[in-house]
């Protein structure tokens, strides 16, 4: 072995013990999560504690006439009934929401929809708490109500909020009926309109992104204890933004910032159910306050998917304007946006329709314009990402949609239209139509890689043989070929464009070097299940130069972590993961001075070399991190501090914009509707990889979000507003029977402006999954005149649109 070799083994062995970047290092909280010992707010058991649940509302829209709580209360073991009369003098019967609305925390006069919060009752368990709330009386006279948003802003149709009835400028502008929220605008409407008028070609279709659910498996619940003595409140709770929540108790309760500790324990997922702020926080922490003793809240199952935020329910007339070639020249949409009973969408304050300005997708295309009109109706309210920054997935839906139906109506093949508009390589950083700089991306290369990967050319002519044999009339299968190439914008945000609450979005990283070596960090984002104790500690072991088996990360508790805007939004990797990266710069800029001092050379003749710094020339002459960790405790160098640490905020200068190709092959059964995924291929390209495997789990969770989103989950109103899709029997929730085996790739295309060059990868394959699914399903109806098949493709629709088009013999 000559010596070169022998440098070269030890580093890597070195690089190797690190578990750094690109490691397929296993979850290190999977060992307490896989043993059931992870520990969630219902597993606190607290002296005293007391619970709570609600009485809420059987009508959809109802004028409340009176609330008798006696019976109630004589119930042994019930300690006290809360409704909007003991929460109105303390001026928190409304809480604020994140979109600039009021949403009740109790009803007052009306109620809004079905399962609305009425009452809250306390008792000493959970079981005497939910017997008594049906003891609660409450004498309604029911309304007429709005399921369909059409009819919402109708010259006669119910109004809606009384409490706003008369305020016709709402927190994005104007309203143009008592039931609008808002109408947002972008683009250029002159220029797209003229487009239009003169173009070869042009789709318009009505493209439905149904209301749905983010139904992670734990609901969502808290617990408050108020110390009188001290005056302080302790909130647990299954919070995605800790410290958001913990500015929002101090601003609606009055008690001040530092006397409130949030406490966000482990969380089971997500998925932006629990950005948003719920009655339940509120009324235990009312509870609390007023009883003095600890109140717990625990949401069921019913309750999670009725009450708690929804997803989508997005109404988008989608047009696109091309040449007879098949190059696109607009782009224009319309919105309806159904919000339910109150505007508590989780988006940056200024954007009331999120991104969904990101619509004109991976292409090229030269002008646009979106309009967004959102509106009140008798359902729960909400509007979360769902596994997709703010109205991401409704976007990528739009635009992927409409290529293809485009493509059809030029007899185009869809992946060639697609390619033929793709913004090239050579234009990132690209300035989109719609306001958005992409960072950066590589989308011939991804898309060549795909078709390579899953043969599409040999799926294509199969497909043509299978379309003979089926008008023959020798099978009764229909193959569809789905594709789907997504644009995500991820990591918000810049502060100039995002805030929430008027808290610029940032985010932060502590990291803590102890004199032995080993290191605590923590974040101002908060891990629901995405492994973020396993990443961040690979992003340090890299950048230090300490085995990530030395760092120990935490999060979710508002005392310790510094200041974050919390996870979602796919925010952590793009913005915390960047703090992480500069925190960890600067402890090693640190220990660059620690280092000459020791070696007693110049700062500029040292060289970093995994973990240690060596005098440049002189190999067998260096520190390793660990030795310097302890001279910064022992001996640092004259006028230096001790200690080690660092802290960052950071504020990101750009968002990323991941991306992907992916391909679904389908065989649809024509006179059942049951459609099976033959093959599912997802390529994503999230920048640079910290964790391959993390990765690879992201997308297989991703996917099968996306599969139920466009399969089958729903979130369905009948006539009278009674909420249709509220338990497991109804709402389909995909097992490992159902779920299809999903094929993963990459190609890596580092951001820019990313410390690390990573994206965002966590809700990239819900954004091109669902479109892709849906896309699979429309393609296998395309060739017989089916025109656009709304989702979800459950197989009574399908079993529908062979019963339309006559195919049932
Ligand atoms: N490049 C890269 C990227 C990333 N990564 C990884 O992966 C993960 C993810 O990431 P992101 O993308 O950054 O994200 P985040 O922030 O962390 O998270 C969030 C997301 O995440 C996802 N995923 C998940 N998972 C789980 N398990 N759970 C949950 O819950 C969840 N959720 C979902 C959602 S919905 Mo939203 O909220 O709707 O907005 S948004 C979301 C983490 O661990 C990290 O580290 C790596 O490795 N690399
Ligand atoms: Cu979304």
């Amino acid at each position: 072995m000559n010596d070169q070799t022998r440098i070269d083994q030890d580093r890597a062995e070195r690089t190797e013990k690190l578990q750094g970047m690109g490691c397929k290092r296993k979850r290190v909280e999977d060992i307490r999560f896989t043993q059931g010992k992870g520990s969630y707010v219902d597993d606190l058991k607290l002296p005293g504690m007391l619970f709570g649940d609600f009485v809420r509302s059987p009508h959809a829209h109802a004028r409340i006439k009176s609330i008798d709580t006696s019976r109630a209360k004589a119930l042994p073991g019930v300690i006290a009934v809360l409704t909007a009369a003991d929460l109105k003098p303390l001026g928190l019967h409304y809480m604020p929401t994140l979109a600039g609305d009021v949403q009740a925390v109790l009803a007052e006069e009306k109620v809004l929809f079905q399962n609305q919060e009425v009452a809250f009752v306390i008792a000493v368990d959970r079981y005497i708490a939910s017997d008594a709330t049906e003891l609660v009386d409450v004498e309604y006279e029911a309304l007429p109500c709005i399921v369909d948003p059409f009819k919402s802003m109708l010259p006669d149709a119910p109004i809606l909020r009384e409490d706003i009835q008369d305020k016709m400028t709402g927190a994005h502008g104007p309203r143009k009926h008592p039931n609008h929220i808002f109408e947002w605008m972008i683009g250029d409407k002159e220029a797209t309109d003229a487009v239009f008028a003169n173009a070869d070609v042009t789709i318009k279709e009505m493209l439905v992104d149904h209301r749905t659910h983010p139904s992670p498996l734990e609901t969502c619940q808290s617990v408050a204890s108020f110390d009188k003595v001290k005056g302080e409140l302790t909130l647990w709770g299954t919070f995605q933004a800790p410290h958001v929540i913990r500015t929002v108790v101090s601003l609606i309760s009055g008690l001040p910032e530092h006397k409130i500790h949030v406490i966000a324990p482990d969380i089971g997922g997500g998925f932006g159910n629990k950005v948003g702020a719920y009655a339940g926080y509120v009324c235990s922490v009312v509870g609390s306050i007023v009883l003095g003793v600890p109140v717990k809240w625990v949401e069921d199952r019913m309750e999670n998917l009725s009450t708690t935020s929804f997803a989508r329910d997005y109404h988008m007339t989608t047009e696109l304007a091309a040449t007879k070639e098949g190059k696109i020249l607009a782009m224009r949409v319309h919105v309806l946006a159904d919000h339910g009973a109150f505007d508590a969408c989780a988006d940056p304050s200024k954007w009331p329709a999120g991104f969904m300005n990101i619509c004109t997708g991976s292409y090229d295309i030269p002008v646009a314009h979106l309009a967004v009109d959102g509106v009140y109706t008798n359902k729960a309210s909400g509007g979360v990402a769902y596994r997709c920054s703010f109205r991401v997935t409704e976007a990528v839906f739009a635009i992927e949609r409409a290529v293809e139906l485009l493509a059809h109506k030029l007899g185009m093949d869809a992946a060639e239209l697609r390619i033929k508009n793709f913004i090239k390589a050579e234009q990132f950083p690209y300035q989109s139509a719609l306001g958005w700089e992409y960072d950066s991306g590589d989308y011939h290369t991804a898309m060549k890689k795909a078709m390579d990967t899953i043969g599409y050319k040999e799926l294509r002519e199969e497909q043509a043989r299978k379309r003979e044999a089926f008008t023959r009339g020798e099978t009764r299968e229909l193959m569809g070929i789905g594709i789907s190439f997504f644009t995500e914008i991820v990591g918000a945000g810049p502060a100039k464009n995002c805030d929430i609450l008027g808290i610029a979005m940032f985010d932060s990283a502590e990291i803590r070097i102890h004199p032995t070596g080993s290191v605590i960090a923590r974040m101002g984002t908060k891990s629901q299940g995405q492994g973020h104790e396993t990443t961040y500690a690979q992003i340090i072991a890299t950048e230090i130069g300490i085995p990530a088996d030395d760092i120990m990360i935490e999060e979710g508790n508002t005392d310790t972590a510094p200041y974050g805007l919390g996870t979602y939004g796919s925010r952590s990797t793009p913005v915390a993961g960047a703090a992480t990266a500069v925190a960890a710069r600067k402890i090693k800029a640190k220990a660059q001075m620690i280092a000459a001092h020791m070696l007693e050379v110049h700062e500029g003749d040292l060289e970093w070399d995994v973990d240690r710094f060596r005098v440049k020339g002189l190999p067998e002459k260096f520190k390793t991190m660990k030795e310097i960790a302890w001279a910064a405790y022992n001996s640092p160098p004259p006028n230096m501090e001790p200690g080690l640490e660092a802290v960052n905020y950071y504020e990101p200068p750009n968002m990323t914009y991941p991306f992907g190709a992916y391909f679904c092959v389908m065989d649809i059964d024509v006179d059942t509707g049951v459609a099976k995924t033959r093959r599912f291929y997802a390529l994503d390209d999230c920048g640079t990889r910290i964790n391959p495997m993390i990765i690879e789990g992201q997308v297989h969770g991703g996917l099968t979000e996306a599969f139920a989103c466009a399969m089958g989950q729903e979130i369905r109103y009948d006539e009278q507003g009674n909420v249709m899709g509220a338990s497991f029997m109804d709402f389909f929730l995909p097992t490992a029977v159902e779920t299809p085996h999903w094929e993963t790739d990459h190609t890596v295309t580092p951001s820019p402006h990313h410390p690390i060059g990573a994206k965002g990868v966590g809700e990239s394959p819900h954004v091109g999954g669902v479109p892709c699914f849906s896309n699979a399903v429309n393609d296998a109806y395309a060739f017989l005149g089916a025109g656009h098949i709304q989702m979800p493709h459950d197989a009574w629709r399908l079993w529908k649109v062979g019963e339309k088009l006559n195919l049932h013999q």
